[in-house]
């Protein structure tokens, strides 16, 4: 029996965790579940898998819930102390990580230091933080098992001698508007952009695929989750989703991973793993299906060519070109900005960035306000 806190379990990757724990046949338990708002939806999940304790980072959330659920022995905690109390408890054993944002990091931290494993599914934690996260894990013994579909693949095809690895192959599918001219994605509304093609998920990500800054933020996750060089992470355009990735050996040899656009995959292979648990989950069926490989087109999504530069770059630059994203995306979430604002917004942020190369939580959470007060100013000029 592992024990789970699942933070962020009112969201996508968080409400398919809680479905491969019901398949689970015991085998997983959960001491707390943790979101910021949705007190209908955490009412529901605190009643059906009973967890000891549910968080709410939102004060008036809490309180609202703590109403709801007066009944029951469930304890009822609040904001980020909430959540850190929630993934270092004694009885835990993994963390699964699928909150929306950098927001995770402190979390991912403290569950770190208290040696818990991570299944980590919150992309922007490695990409703003990950030096210090590998660092910490590495000196704690903790594993951080990828959830994110792509790393994931990358992790059930390496070998056990990893240093025989070339290159990886990341496969994006390019999202809604793959083969758009740059003048043709200035008339993309918000509707569009929240159509992906292959995958459902939370809205955040979705604006992400779609201008390929999710690929970029994969590329930096892959860099730190596998201690690869950026010229050794390719980008390859495979519009069907059923390849989640490849490795390339120095033979010349390439494993890769396919499967269904069914985040369950994922994320039961971390939950699960060394092992490999049966599922009930439709299978993929190949029969008929054409698999298509394409090159990314650099010009029209610039955001994936800016990833790599500030990857590269390192130091404070991701964790500034990640905050502004957060900021500018939510923007274009609610209106308040066109389209091509979004990467322009943040490579302008970047560009004013003076980055800092010596690496502690403060500098890092330092140059995340900045960006956001930064982005957010250009977003009300705009
Ligand atoms: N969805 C997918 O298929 C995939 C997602 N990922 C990554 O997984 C992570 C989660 O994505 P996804 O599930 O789509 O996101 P969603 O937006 O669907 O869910 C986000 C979750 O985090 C909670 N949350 C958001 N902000 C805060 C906060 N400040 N404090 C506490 N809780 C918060 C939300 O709570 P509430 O509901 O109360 O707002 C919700 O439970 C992201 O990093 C994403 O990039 C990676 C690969 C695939
Ligand atoms: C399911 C998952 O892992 C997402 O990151 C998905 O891969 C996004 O698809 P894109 O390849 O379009 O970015
Ligand atoms: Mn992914």
């Amino acid at each position: 029996m592992k024990t789970l806190t699942i933070l962020g379990s009112t969201g996508s990757i968080g409400r398919q965790t809680l479905d491969v724990v019901s398949h689970a046949e015991g085998r997983l338990k959960i001491y707390a579940l943790a979101a910021d708002k949705n007190v209908r939806l955490m009412e529901e999940q605190a009643r059906l898998f009973q967890p000891e304790v549910v968080v709410m980072m939102d004060e008036p959330a809490a309180s609202d819930l703590r109403g709801r659920l007066r009944d029951l022995p469930i304890k009822v905690a609040q904001g980020m102390e909430g959540i850190i109390n929630s993934v270092v408890a004694e009885k835990v054993d993994i963390v699964v990580t699928a909150l929306s944002g950098r927001v995770g990091l402190e979390p991912t931290l403290s569950a770190i230091a208290a040696g818990k494993t991570i299944a980590l599914a919150n992309k922007e934690t490695l990409v703003a933080g990950g030096d210090l996260v590998m660092s910490a894990a590495e000196k704690n013994g903790c594993k951080i098992l990828p959830v994110d579909s792509e790393h994931s693949a990358i992790f059930q095809c390496l070998e056990e001698s990893p240093e025989t690895i070339e290159k990886i192959i990341l496969t994006a599918s390019g999202g809604p508007f793959f083969g758009w001219t740059k003048e043709k994605l200035d008339t993309v509304t918000l509707e569009k952009a929240l159509c992906h093609p292959n995958w459902e998920m939370g809205a955040k990500i979705t604006i992400d695929s779609s201008t390929m800054m999710n690929k970029g933020l994969e590329v930096i996750e892959a860099h730190h989750l596998f201690a690869l060089e950026y010229d050794a992470i390719e980008v390859l355009i495979h519009p069907q989703s059923v390849i989640h990735s490849m490795v390339e050996y120095q033979d010349g040899s390439v494993l890769a991973q396919l499967g269904r656009p069914d985040m369950r995959l994922p994320i039961q292979y971390a939950l699960s793993y060394p092992t490999r648990w049966k599922n009930p989950f439709e299978r993929l069926n190949l029969r008929g299906k054409t698999l298509t490989f394409h090159e990314p087109d650099f010009e029209a999504f610039p955001a994936l060519a800016l990833a790599y530069q500030v990857g590269r770059r390192g130091g404070t630059l991701p964790a500034v070109m990640n905050a502004a994203n957060e900021v500018v995306v939510l923007a274009f979430l609610q209106k308040k900005v066109s389209y091509p604002a979004i990467i322009n917004i943040v490579k302008k942020v970047c560009s004013e960035h003076y980055v800092l190369d010596n690496l502690d939580l403060g500098s890092i959470l330092d140059a995340d306000n900045w960006a956001r007060q930064r982005a957010e100013e250009l977003i009300s000029g705009f």
